[in-house]
This record gives structure tokens, sequence and C-alpha cells, in this order.
């Protein structure tokens, strides 16, 4: 499989504190990659990195096997990368379809006059739902009479518009319940099978082996290990984060 995404030997220091030490990730295509750790790890700084937030002190970005150097969220978004954060960034009174095209609404033109094309929004917006969650169907529906888990297939959506192939999702579970939980992983499913790279940063052992293809874990700025998810239990995962453990074991 080929690579997505490769980080080379990330150095990011806040001040005194050195939050990455030398990371280095290779993203498959098409995978769902976790990235885990105990808190302090330097997952969110990692990720921060990669969505064009902070820059690096050093190291290499390379995105479809082009070196990329983002001083901007645009331009990760540009390259394909988009990141939902966990606060994902709705509009609760405004519908979905408005919250979808936010900040690149469609228009059309009538007698030389620029309007909104509502109709067009409502029909887009269902084409990226429907690869996701088939049961919402009202693009009308405001974002507040919505789930959580329904929530989160909005802010996606919102990342398919950009025409994103890369979906960062930062903690997607950790505010949710069983149920919207399941819905989440539903969705990451989907996202895979629309043949998107998905990465996934949590703490929720569970929901990482029930997804995920591979997982990297970082302790202290560094890589301590990647992992195979097929056959990767939550306890086994757990084990490695909080021993450390730089060997794999027999599963
Ligand atoms: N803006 C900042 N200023 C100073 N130090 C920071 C800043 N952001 C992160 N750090 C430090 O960098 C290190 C890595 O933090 P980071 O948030 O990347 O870890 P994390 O793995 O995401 O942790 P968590 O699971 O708690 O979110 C920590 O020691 C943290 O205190």
């Amino acid at each position: 499989m080929s690579s997505k995404i490769v980080m080379k030997n990330i150095f990011k220091n806040y001040g005194a504190v050195q939050a990455l030490r030398g990371v280095s990730i290779d993203i498959k295509e098409g995978d769902v990659h976790a990235i885990c750790g105990d808190n302090g790890a330097g997952k969110s700084t990692l990720i921060k990195i990669l969505s064009g937030v902070e820059a690096p002190e050093s190291g290499e970005i390379w995105v479809n096997d082009s070196a990329r150097k983002f001083d901007s969220p645009t331009d990760a978004l540009t390259s394909g990368i988009a990141t939902i954060h966990q606060d994902l960034a709705v509009a609760p009174r405004m519908s979905i379809s408005q919250n979808i095209f936010m900040g690149a609404e469609l228009t059309k033109k009538i007698f030389g006059v620029t309007l909104l094309d509502k109709a067009a929004m409502r029909r887009d917006a269902l084409g990226y739902m429907s690869q996701l969650n088939k049961s919402i169907t009202d693009m009308d529906t405001k974002v507040e009479a919505l789930s959580g888990g329904q929530r989160q297939a909005v802010a996606i959506c919102r990342a398919l518009r950009w025409n994103a192939d890369i979906v960062i999702l930062d903690e997607p579970t950790a505010a949710l319940g069983v149920r919207e939980t399941e819905q989440v992983l539903e969705l990451i499913r989907a996202l895979k099978q629309a043949g998107k790279t998905v990465i996934l940063i949590s703490h929720a052992m569970k929901d990482v082996v029930a997804v995920a293809d591979r997982v990297s874990i970082l302790r202290r700025g560094e890589n301590q290990i990647d992992l195979e998810a097929a056959n990767l239990t939550a306890d086994a995962l757990s084990h490695y984060i909080l021993s450390g453990d730089r060997q794999i074991k027999a599963a």
C-alpha cells in the first residue's frame, strides 16, 4: 500500500518543553491510522503540525509523495487534509446544509443577480451525507436537533465538501455515550469505505481497536511502537501505553 502521509523526524518545542523529539510516522492510503499515547505524549502537537496550526522546528511532511510546508490550516486543507476537532465547530442554529457549506456557499445567477443556490446545497449536502449516514435525509434540519454522533457526521460532510481525502478526527468519541460512539465508529468505517485516509486520535482503546488498521503509540514526544490493529485487544493496547514497552508481544 502506498504512503499517503509521511512525517519524518519532527521536532517541536514550546519554550523549554520538547513536545516532539524526532517523531516519524507513515500513514498508508486508505488506512484508519490511530495515534495513541498517554497525556502529554505529543499527539495533539503532531496533529497541529499536520493541520497547519503549528510549524515544527524541523522535520519533513510528505503528502502523496511530495514535500509540503504548511503555513496555515488553509495550506493543509489545500493538500486534502481536514481536521475535525472535538468541539466540531458546527453552528447549532443553522441547518445541516448551511453548516456543510459554511464559508463556501453555492450560488446561482438569476437575471444578473447572484443568489444562494439553496436547492443545489441541499442536494449536494444529501450526497455527502448519504456516503456516511443514510438515515439523515432532511438537510434543512437544524443541527441543534441532532445527536452528538449526527453532529459529527455534519462536521465530516464539511470536510468532504472541501474535497479532503485525509480526515483527522481528534477524540471524536470522548464526549459521547455508547450508542453515539457506535454511530461515530460507523462514520469512520464509512469514510474508509469511501476511500478516505483517516487519522484517529483517541484515548478510547476499545474504539481504536474496533476501527483502526494501524496504531502508532507516542511516548514523551517520541515514537514508542507501531502496531497492526488486527488481533490487537483494548487490554493489550492499554498495556503498551502504560508500560512503554517497545517490543511487540505475541497476541
Ligand atoms: N501551547 C503549549 N505551550 C506549552 N507547552 C505545551 C503547549 N502545548 C503542548 N505543550 C506540552 O507539550 C507536550 C505534548 O503535549 P500534547 O498536547 O501534544 O500531548 P497529547 O499527547 O496530545 O496529550 P493529551 O492526551 O493530554 O491531550 C506536553 O508536555 C504539553 O504540556
